[in-house]
């Protein structure tokens, strides 16, 4: 039998000590010419200092609107429609824009998905560093570049952000966002996406070492499965606006307990025998939150009519919390 749903806020809390940050059944609509598209909803989680929490879910499905929510930089079009964001005591949609504003520069730190929207093209990589990190120092400096593997552009500082390659640029923002300013939390969108493997592997074991050092705390968004296996302590599955999946880590991996979930690990080529076609998730996540019932029930191969007609509440399963009608069957 299916366990009971959650009561309230069907929040995933976390297992590792009182939150850092907890987010309750946030709603992000963008209003477009063709009417408001939902891009997240009923989202809740808990985050304990120290812990990294992982985002996967196919493109679309609210990653980015959800962290941009978190440091409430949504565009224009977009607005927070419900829901609480709490930081350290302090709830984050009550703070005025001078005190986000504060907090932002402070202890709340964003990697971005594109390096180049957040540097201007104009002025010298070098300055703009002293901009961000006051009393920058030529020895912080070199500390700061090593530690990103940029040793060797400290002598091309001079040069304008179109003069470095994204990978660089990428590596520059992430020495100034996690090294740099050191923030109590860092949302990181897809920060290793544009390295290469080497890179990769080394701001990795850079991100998890301040982890263990200064307590940093992070959620990690990213589209790749192998990466945020090796960082996540939990990882928290999106689909169409939703959180369909929060579990620890290994728990995901060894024990999938929602459809997508597992449709998402079966993609995975290395987890096929040799000669097995890969598999692909049929249809797509285009319009699904619009849809009664289940968002994903269109495409999950353990669907029942019960998933057409009703979206399902969030259901604990072992360390796991499943928003899906069949959580906790033998699938
Ligand atoms: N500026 C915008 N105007 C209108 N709709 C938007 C805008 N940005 C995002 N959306 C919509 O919001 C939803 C969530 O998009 P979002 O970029 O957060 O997904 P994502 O999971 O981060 O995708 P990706 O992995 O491709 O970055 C999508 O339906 C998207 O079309």
């Amino acid at each position: 039998m299916a366990p009971e749903p959650k009561a309230g806020g069907a929040a995933a809390p976390s297992p590792a000590g009182p939150a850092l940050l907890s987010v309750r059944d946030l709603a992000v609509t963008f209003r477009t010419r063709d009417g408001e598209v939902p891009a997240v909803r009923e989202v809740s989680f808990d985050l304990a200092r120290g812990e990294i929490l992982g985002l996967v879910g196919e493109s679309g499905s609210g990653k980015s609107t959800l962290l941009t929510a978190l440091m409430r930089m949504l565009p224009r079009n977009a607005g927070i429609t419900a829901g609480h964001i709490g930081f350290d005591g302090t709830d984050l949609l009550a703070l005025r824009e001078d005190g986000m504003r504060r907090l932002r520069g402070d202890r709340i730190g964003l990697i971005p998905q594109r390096p180049m929207t957040s540097l201007s093209p104009t002025t010298s990589v070098g300055r703009q560093l002293r901009w961000h990190l006051d009393g920058l120092d030529e020895g912080r400096l070199k500390e700061l570049l090593g530690g990103v593997g940029l040793g060797a552009v400290l002598d091309r500082l001079d040069s304008y952000p179109f003069e470095f390659s994204g990978g660089q640029l990428q590596r520059l923002l992430i020495a100034v966002a996690a090294l740099g300013k050191q923030p109590d939390l860092l949302l990181a969108d897809e920060p290793t996406t544009t390295l290469d493997a080497t890179v990769q592997a080394q701001v990795l074991r850079l991100l998890l070492e301040l982890r263990d050092r200064v307590g940093l705390t992070m959620v990690f968004v990213t589209h790749d499965l192998g990466v945020i296996s090796q960082v996540s302590d939990r990882i928290g599955v999106m689909y169409a606006g939703r959180l369909v999946e929060v579990a620890p880590a290994r728990e995901l991996f060894d024990a999938p307990r929602h459809p997508y979930t597992r449709a998402l690990l079966e993609a995975i080529p290395g987890r096929h025998r040799r000669g097995e076609p890969l598999r692909s998730i049929p249809g797509t996540v285009t319009g699904a939150n619009r849809l009664p019932g289940c968002p994903f029930a269109p495409r999950c191969a353990a669907v029942v009519d019960r998933c057409h007609e009703e979206n399902p509440e969030v259901r604990e399963v072992g360390e796991s919390l499943v928003r899906c009608h069949r959580a906790g069957e033998d699938l």
